[in-house]
């Protein structure tokens, strides 16, 4: 009706079938009068399927404004429950949304077993999805947007591989830094496949619909305690000071800063850093500071005395995710 053509730019892949539209707000487990954001809306049918499940609120995020007018079209069909914010999801930060809606449905603790009636959706643009996917996982790791009102469920597309690596389990090869970055903080899974040639125009890859739900405390203890000190004890005591000062400086972390509010990337960072520090001082990574037998030189004389080697899988989320590691000349 509107005479659309997918810009490449935009990465536009639609989906057009009405019944894996329905099959993701069916498997998102959107009900009667849950609250939705879905980002990329494009032509509609994520959106209408959202709508079909009964979501009593739907506001949609989208870059183009082509799309504008058939989203118009649709918005006035949807009895008020449908609202546009023509923005680009990667600078709009979704929590804004719902901030001053006095009828928003209630916060749930996170410590709670049920879920809020809120739900983040979308079939990203690829060329969004890591960028969009990290932000939102440091967001869930903050208890910030709308993850400030609970373990509000996110469910997104990705390139089948990006998908397989987001939920991967532990000893495959799809093991790798986004697994930890997801799975810290959310239990991702893969809930079904979409074939490429689902999609209009078809892309050269199958696509993966990945649910995540926020954990109700993440896996990695965090404490309130300086992150200098829980670093020092990475080190035998004579080195302490001289190693923890320079990971944090290389790492460019506050040493008085405390772990909680570190972000994922910040994390790696320092896990990064201490594995190079591990590999210039033998014996440093099986060091432990609840036994004080041990000496650095005497774990220098252990059959493996360095850490095993990092394994590296190409991947296209390492060319352009924003927390490589820069700071390193490893
Ligand atoms: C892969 S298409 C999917 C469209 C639709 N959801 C579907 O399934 O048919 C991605 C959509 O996201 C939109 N988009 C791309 N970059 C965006 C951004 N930064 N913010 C918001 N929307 C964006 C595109 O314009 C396009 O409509």
């Amino acid at each position: 009706m509107y005479r659309l053509r997918a810009k490449k730019i935009l990465s536009q892949n639609y989906l057009m079938d009405m019944n894996i539209n329905r099959k993701i707000a069916k498997h998102a487990k959107v009900n009667e009068n849950d609250w939705v954001i879905e980002i990329g809306p494009g032509p509609g049918g994520i959106t209408r399927g959202i709508l079909e499940a009964g979501a009593s609120r739907l506001d949609v995020v989208e870059i183009d404004n082509r799309f504008i007018p058939p989203l118009q079209h649709l918005a006035e069909a949807a009895d008020s429950r449908m609202f546009i914010h023509h923005k680009d999801a990667l600078r709009t930060e979704i929590g804004d949304i719902w901030k001053k809606e006095p009828n928003r449905p209630s916060s749930v603790p996170w410590h709670d077993s049920k879920l809020p009636q809120m739900h983040v959706i979308g079939n990203l643009p690829f060329n969004i999805a890591s960028p969009l996917i990290i932000k939102y996982l440091r967001d869930m790791s903050y208890r910030r947007g709308v993850w400030e009102y609970g373990r509000v469920p996110l469910t997104l597309t990705f390139q089948l591989e990006v998908a397989k690596r987001l939920c991967s389990p532990i000893a495959c090869d799809t093991r790798s830094r986004i697994s930890i970055m997801a799975q810290y903080v959310a239990e991702p899974k893969l809930i079904f496949q979409i074939s490429g040639s689902c999609f209009v125009p078809r892309p050269q890859v199958d696509v993966g619909v990945v649910r995540f739900v926020p954990r109700k405390t993440p896996l990695v203890k965090t404490s309130q305690k300086y992150v200098e000190k829980g670093l020092k004890t990475l080190y035998p005591p004579e080195m302490e000071n001289e190693m923890a000062d320079e990971l944090l400086k290389k790492c460019r972390i506050d040493p008085t800063t405390t772990s909680i509010k570190l972000g994922m990337e910040q994390f790696a960072d320092l896990a990064e850093g201490y594995n190079e520090q591990c590999i210039r001082h033998p014996g440093l990574f099986l060091y432990d500071y609840t036994n004080k037998q041990h000496t650095l030189e005497s774990l220098s004389k252990e059959q493996y005395p360095l850490p095993p080697p990092v394994p590296v899988f190409d991947s296209p989320l390492d060319e352009d995710s924003e927390w490589s590691l820069r700071n390193f000349n490893l």
